[in-house]
């Protein structure tokens, strides 16, 4: 017994020990590059579990930066510091709120390009554009960007307009007030209906989404709002605790995964054996590449065809309700000039609320990048290859060396000349968010017109 206790014992120590000598020798990789030195890293499951974060250097928390904006880029002096953590294994990230130093990155695609493991919760259904690099990426690139075209976000105006029509008409009717208990129940349903119109020739009604249709468990609505915001747990569950496990919650995410899983392979059955028509949507684009047989070098698979009709899906149902719920709680707070100014305020809420709040890169190759301290003086930074680089947008979009008064709510700042440069709720680069126009212009079509015909109140 107690041999037994010793060799635990040592073994124990020895692999401190490793960790502690690992940890040591990347500390000075970084040439001490100011940041936070840590027990546990907060990347991965682990930030998720604790998004707040312990104090005494324990564990920073995944979503850190979502409440301390750039206040620990002014603690260490400098627009590029580091995060390095012990536990449970020794690893450091760059974090750049610098945004010369973001172009620089998001420019030089090969140089940096993106670390997929972390994405690996999004492939679920198949392998997709916002989930793959180099020639795999490349080919979802070709066949999906001809969809976003200015034909087609004009097609997603005209469906948002129809979808608000049939709300005001058919839902909220005469009723002079209308509550909501949160502003996602409403932008989800209509971010699915102009996707699904414009991006899949299938038109919803709002009256649609309260039956569940035949053969089916779930509205394609639900099923979607669940996969969407237990996506990660999906992943991180053993089928069999997934299938077995006879918890309320755990059932109804495998059947919502099912359902999607039965809802898209419908829409896509629908579509192959509709007339063809003349379509520019999304889906086009999509099922032609799935199709394709002169051109194999495009082709996609079913598995792929999947994946990145549920990216899309996906984008449209997290995002952007998102960038929509602080656009109509702002709205509360300004006089609106209606269309004008709407996408002022769209890009306001997105640089104080970004949806996305760290986008990471990893060096391809031993580099430095170049940032400036407290005093304004030229830093340059070594960055060995295998280093990630996490671009922090809330620090960014609260630096005060682009924006006055950073974090109060001032849309006429976007109505001017602004620094574009600081500005990346979309990313940038050749990695950037292909459904901008396409947010941009459904989301001016819903605000605009929610402020036309209600006022709103918080
Ligand atoms: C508020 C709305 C939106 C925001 C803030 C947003 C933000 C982003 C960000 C930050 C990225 C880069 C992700 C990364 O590097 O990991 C991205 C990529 C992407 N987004 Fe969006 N997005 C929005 C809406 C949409 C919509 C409506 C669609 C399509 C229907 C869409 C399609 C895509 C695609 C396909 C990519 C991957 C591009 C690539 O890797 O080549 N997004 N988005």
């Amino acid at each position: 017994m107690n041999t037994i206790v010793l060799v635990l014992l040592a073994s124990f120590v020895l692999f401190v020990r490793t960790r502690v000598l690992k940890y040591r020798a990347m500390i000075r990789s970084l040439q001490d590059h100011p940041g936070s030195r840590n027990l546990m890293t907060s990347m991965g499951v682990f930030g998720l579990l604790s998004p707040r974060g312990f104090p005494g250097n324990i564990m920073e928390g995944g979503l850190r930066v979502w409440y301390t904006k750039h206040r620990d880029f002014e603690l260490y002096g400098m627009d590029i510091i580091t995060s390095a953590s012990v536990f449970p294994k020794p690893e450091a990230v760059f974090l750049v709120a610098d945004a010369a130093a973001i172009k620089d990155i998001t420019t030089t695609r090969a140089r940096f390009p993106k670390p997929i493991a972390p994405y690996a919760v999004l492939s679920v259904f198949g392998p997709n554009i916002v989930a793959s690099e180099g020639d795999l990426w490349k080919r979802f690139r070709k066949v999906s960007a001809p969809a976003f075209s200015e034909r087609n976000n004009r097609l997603g105006w005209n469906e948002t307009v129809e979808t608000m029509k049939d709300l005001f008409e058919n839902v909220w009717g005469e009723q002079a007030q209308i509550s909501v208990d949160h502003v996602v129940d409403v932008v989800l349903p209509i971010a699915l209906f102009v996707i699904s119109a414009a991006g899949f020739g299938r038109r919803i009604l709002w009256k649609d989404t309260l039956v569940i249709p035949h053969g089916h468990r779930m509205t394609f609505k639900d099923a979607l709002n669940v996969v969407s915001h237990n996506v990660f747990w999906k992943i991180a569950t053993p089928p069999w605790i997934m299938n077995h496990l006879p918890t309320p919650h755990m059932k109804t995410v495998r059947v919502a995964f099912e359902e999607l899983a039965q809802h898209m392979q419908e829409m896509i059955d629908a579509r192959r054996t509709a007339e063809k028509k003349e379509h520019y949507d999304l889906f086009t684009n999509l099922l032609d590449a799935n199709e394709d047989e002169l051109d194999g070098s495009n082709k996609l698979s079913d598995k792929e065809l999947l994946g990145n009709i549920f990216i899309f899906l996906l984008a449209e149902a997290f995002y952007l309700p998102e960038g929509y719920l602080y656009a109509v709680r702002c709205t509360t707070r300004c006089e609106m000039n209606l269309l004008t100014e709407t996408l002022a305020v769209l890009y306001e809420t997105l640089r104080l609320f970004p949806a996305v709040i760290g986008i990471p890169k990893q060096a391809a190759e031993d580099t430095t990048l170049t940032t400036q301290d407290a005093n304004g003086n030229r830093v340059v930074v070594p960055i060995t290859q295998g280093a990630w680089v996490v671009l922090q947008v809330p620090g960014l979009h609260h630096n005060p060396r682009y924006w006055d008064d950073p974090y109060a709510f001032k849309p006429e700042r976007f109505l001017g000349d602004w620094p574009r440069d600081a500005f990346v709720p979309f990313s940038s680069g050749a990695r950037a968010c292909l459904g901008r126009r396409f947010f941009e212009t459904e989301g001016v079509a819903i605000v605009t017109m929610l402020v036309w015909r209600y006022k709103i109140t918080v």
